[in-house]
């Protein structure tokens, strides 16, 4: 496991509580000793004892030495210059498994492009894993499940036997694309959450921007190659219900602090752990205008960030337009519909089938 926050330290419990054995890379010596010899983390899973078995370094060719699975919870802005490090130690037939919820700010790639341009590896050897995962809960052994995906099934399932336990259910699916955007587009929505939060709004308007910003994140995925069945499963709507309920979110913090009135600078200063969503707003906004994709809530977002929308301006209705009669301006029964409908659409015949086509995150 490279990545000793709280995400991958978790995620090395999980690993560690399903049998394998791990050993987690951390930068600073401190920490890995810290984890190591008191089987705690004391900076980013306060009050968590850590599994007996699991190990820890801060050098990266024993972390990697001999090993088959390598997982990756670094910031997303750190991953390319990570992954020059620990080229020369890789094993050169392990699976690498991206954890990680950004894009690359200069590139606007996601964490496995990275890895497939900075790595000789076939990308069938890559996989990513997301879903509802807040580090806290799960490091506390509270039950939930996630989605790996790989390019290739067998990798997939090859992961997700590894990556379970008797709290952490791993499904399966090929669809690369739309995982990974799930992870990404969630935060963005869960800081529009947080602003409007902030600012002292209700449920009526979260409601109506959780359900509007599903719409975003699956027209802004399918257009870039992703199932939109995968962006109403755990990857998609799974993770933006808990990322936008939770104050353990840190994109969910950052946005309330907006609402309240901070600025960016500020909230940059406040926030402790990495909170990607900030970072992933201006490239997944050049990706959308490059697709032709509209992401009103998105585009808010951005405003309030840059300091040129307030806050309690964020339109509850949610569109780019006065134009009531527009595709955007569509929800439920209209005609035409987005691809998030025609997802819910499609989910719900299987099920009318009796479940005789297989859903698309797979057991
Ligand atoms: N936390 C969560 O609930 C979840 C997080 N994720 C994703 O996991 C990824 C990691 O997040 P998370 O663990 O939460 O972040 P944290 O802020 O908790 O931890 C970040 C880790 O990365 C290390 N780090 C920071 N900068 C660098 C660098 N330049 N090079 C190497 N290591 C660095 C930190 O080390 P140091 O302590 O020395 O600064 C720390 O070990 C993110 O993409 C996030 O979206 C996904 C699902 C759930
Ligand atoms: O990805 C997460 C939950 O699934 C964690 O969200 P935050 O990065 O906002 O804390």
């Amino acid at each position: 496991m490279l990545g000793a926050g709280s995400w991958g330290t978790t995620f090395a419990k999980i690993l560690a509580d399903g049998g394998a054995d791990v050993v987690v890379w951390a930068r600073r010596p401190e920490l890995a000793r810290e984890i190591q010899e008191a089987k705690r983390n004391s900076d980013y899973l306060p009050g968590v004892n850590l599994p007996v078995g699991l190990r820890a370094t801060s050098r990266l060719d024993l972390a990697l030495d001999g090993a088959e699975q390598v997982y990756l919870s670094v910031p997303s802005q750190s991953l390319r210059e990570n992954l020059k490090n620990a080229e020369a130690h890789l094993n050169r037939n392990a699976v690498i498994v991206s954890l990680m919820k950004g894009v690359e700010k200069a590139s606007g790639r996601r964490m496995s492009q990275v890895i497939a341009e900075t790595l000789p590896i076939d990308t069938d050897r890559i996989a990513v894993i997301s879903g509802p995962n807040l580090a806290l809960e799960i490091a506390k052994q509270q039950p939930t499940a996630a989605v790996v995906a790989s390019t290739s099934l067998e990798t997939a399932q090859a992961v997700a036997t590894v990556a379970r336990n008797g709290y952490f259910r791993s499904f399966v699916n090929t669809d690369v694309i739309g995982t990974e955007f799930g992870g990404v587009l969630k935060n963005l929505i869960a800081v529009a959450i947080g602003i409007v939060d902030g600012v002292g709004y209700g449920e009526n308007t979260k409601a109506s921007i959780i359900t509007r910003g599903l719409v975003e994140m699956t027209d802004f995925a399918v257009a870039y190659g992703a199932q939109p069945e995968t962006l109403a499963g755990l990857a998609g709507l799974g993770d933006l219900i808990a990322t936008s309920q939770s104050p353990l979110s840190r994109n969910n913090t950052a946005g309330r602090l907006l609402g309240q009135g901070y600025r960016l600078p500020d909230v940059v200063d406040q926030m402790q752990q990495t909170t990607e969503g900030l970072a992933s707003v201006g490239p997944v906004l050049e990706l959308a205008k490059a697709k032709g994709v509209e992401m009103p809530i998105v585009e808010q977002v951005r405003q309030v960030l840059a300091g040129t929308l307030d806050p309690k301006d964020i339109a509850p209705h949610l569109t780019t337009d006065d134009e009531p009669q527009g595709e955007r301006n569509t929800d439920g029964q209209a005609q035409g519909g987005s691809a998030v409908r025609r997802a819910f659409k499609r989910a719900f015949d299987q099920l009318r089938d009796g479940g005789r086509r297989a859903p698309r995150d797979r057991p």
